[in-house]
């Protein structure tokens, strides 16, 4: 299997290429449009047809509701398993380019006029496939029923937990790393608006004036579209294949043959019965995942340490200092990384003359020379970690404080941050434990 490559164009067969010539000018009578109402039933069986029609091959795979593998208050959520014994690298799922929806061809054919939405959106350095993802959905949208994708869009969930969807009485009520991932969530959704209103003049009014449709539909692209992986930041909707939920160890992987055609294929041997599950990358990030996909990876392997407070620099980078390397595990276990940047800021604190030969050791793997200065300063690193983490509990207690008080009602998404915040302060608790006993010999 090979990752798509930037030379290969995928064809659309003229059934499902759009003219915005097609445009209505008013929302039409005589055409359906899907109901976005957030707590609305989904039918996924049309979608599955349609999909068939199209040439997608999924004969080992089917759905069920999440619930059916984890609890889950979704009763919106669905999930892929296999529906007989398949070995390591077997296709599962293979979609048609013809059905893609792909930011590099929407952009290069597909809809309309876009250059000044891409001005517009650069200078707020907002991301533009996931742009020209979600006009190529608004579009789609405006033709109801006549959309080729009508089966597919009306088939998605109604109701997203995501950033955009949060209210900012819920963002008070996260901690402050999470609560910026959601809110870059919302003001990514209202700068994408904003583009919309102010530099597309060839949708139809009544759409760009529809706050709840374009706020599901930037839902959907957001929650369902992946990087192409060829390194151009290029974003795909995959019909059927958006239907895989995450796991940071994933039963699935995804392929382009030379075609543009999408296959999933099992990375291991996977039993039947079990769920099929891709990745969607912040394996070491959960509330990034939760702020962007609107769930709380319970299997999560670690988090960030979400200490704040680090000026990074090249050094500290070099070192460790990243999102993906400052880590704490559901075992209390503490990354390395952590160990060595905060001797590093130590040094530096104390005797900028070892810190360039602490750096040195880092740079090198000199094992020997780092262990010593990790040794020198052990308990002073922990003390480090342990007042961080014990600042942390304390503001996610008030934050716990706060949630209890959150009309439901109002704010729907309140029970989803109270699930985030106690499943990062498990890890927290596990961490403080471990920290606890060595600051205990301390004493
Ligand atoms: C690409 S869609 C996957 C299909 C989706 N489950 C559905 O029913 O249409 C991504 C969404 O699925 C849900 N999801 C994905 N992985 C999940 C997981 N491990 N646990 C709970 N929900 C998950 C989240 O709502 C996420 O925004």
């Amino acid at each position: 299997f090979q990752l798509l490559p930037s030379s290969i164009r995928i064809n659309r067969p003229t059934s499902i290429h759009h003219d915005t010539t097609a445009i209505l000018s008013n929302s039409d009578d005589s055409i359906n449009y899907i109901d976005t109402s957030e707590y609305l039933q989904r039918d996924i069986n049309p979608m599955i047809s349609w999909c068939e029609m199209y040439g997608v091959d999924h004969t080992s795979i089917d759905f069920c509701p999440t619930s059916s593998f984890k609890q889950l208050s979704n009763s919106q959520d669905y999930t892929c398993y296999a529906v007989t014994d398949l070995p390591a690298g077997s296709p599962v799922l293979t979609v048609p380019s013809s059905i893609l929806l792909d930011s590099y061809h929407i952009k290069q054919n597909e809809v309309g006029e876009l250059s000044r939405s891409e001005e517009f959106l650069t200078k707020l350095r907002e991301p533009l496939p996931l742009f020209y993802l979600y006009v190529k959905l608004l579009y789609e949208y405006s033709l109801g029923d006549t959309s080729p994708y009508y089966d597919w869009l009306n088939s998605l969930p109604r109701s997203y937990d995501t950033g955009t969807s949060m209210t900012p009485t819920c963002y008070d009520c996260l901690p402050p790393l999470a609560a910026t991932y959601a809110k870059t969530e919302r003001v990514r959704y209202i700068n994408y608006q904003s583009a919309v209103k102010n530099t597309v003049d060839w949708l139809p009014e009544w759409i760009v004036e529809d706050v709840l449709v374009c706020k599901w539909i930037f839902n959907v692209v957001s929650t369902r579209s992946w990087d192409v992986g060829d390194g151009s930041g290029e974003r795909v909707i995959v019909p059927m294949g958006d239907m895989f939920n995450h796991h940071y160890d994933p039963e699935v992987a995804i392929s382009y043959d030379e075609q543009g055609n999408c296959i999933a294929y099992t990375t291991r041997d996977v039993s039947a019965g079990s769920e099929l599950r891709i990745s969607y990358g912040f394996v070491t990030n959960p509330s990034a995942l939760f702020a962007k996909y609107g769930f709380v990876d319970t299997y999560a392997p670690c988090t960030f340490w979400k200490y704040m407070d680090i000026i990074p620099s090249t050094e500290l980078t070099a070192i460790g200092l990243s999102y993906s390397r400052m880590l704490f595990y559901p075992t209390g276990d503490i990354s390395p990384e952590i160990f060595e940047v905060l001797t590093y800021l130590i040094l530096g604190e104390k005797h900028r003359q070892e810190q360039k030969v602490f750096y040195e050791a880092c740079l090198n793997g000199d094992e020997g020379t780092k262990g010593g200065y990790l040794n020198q300063y052990y308990y002073e690193i922990y003390g480090r970690i342990k007042k961080h983490v014990d600042k942390f509990l304390k503001d996610l207690g008030e934050l716990k404080a706060k949630v209890v008080r959150v009309d439901e009602e109002m704010h729907p998404r309140i029970r989803m941050i109270e699930e985030h915040n106690n499943f990062v302060e498990e890890i927290f608790l596990a961490v403080k434990e471990n920290v606890d006993a060595v600051m205990s010999q301390v004493a």
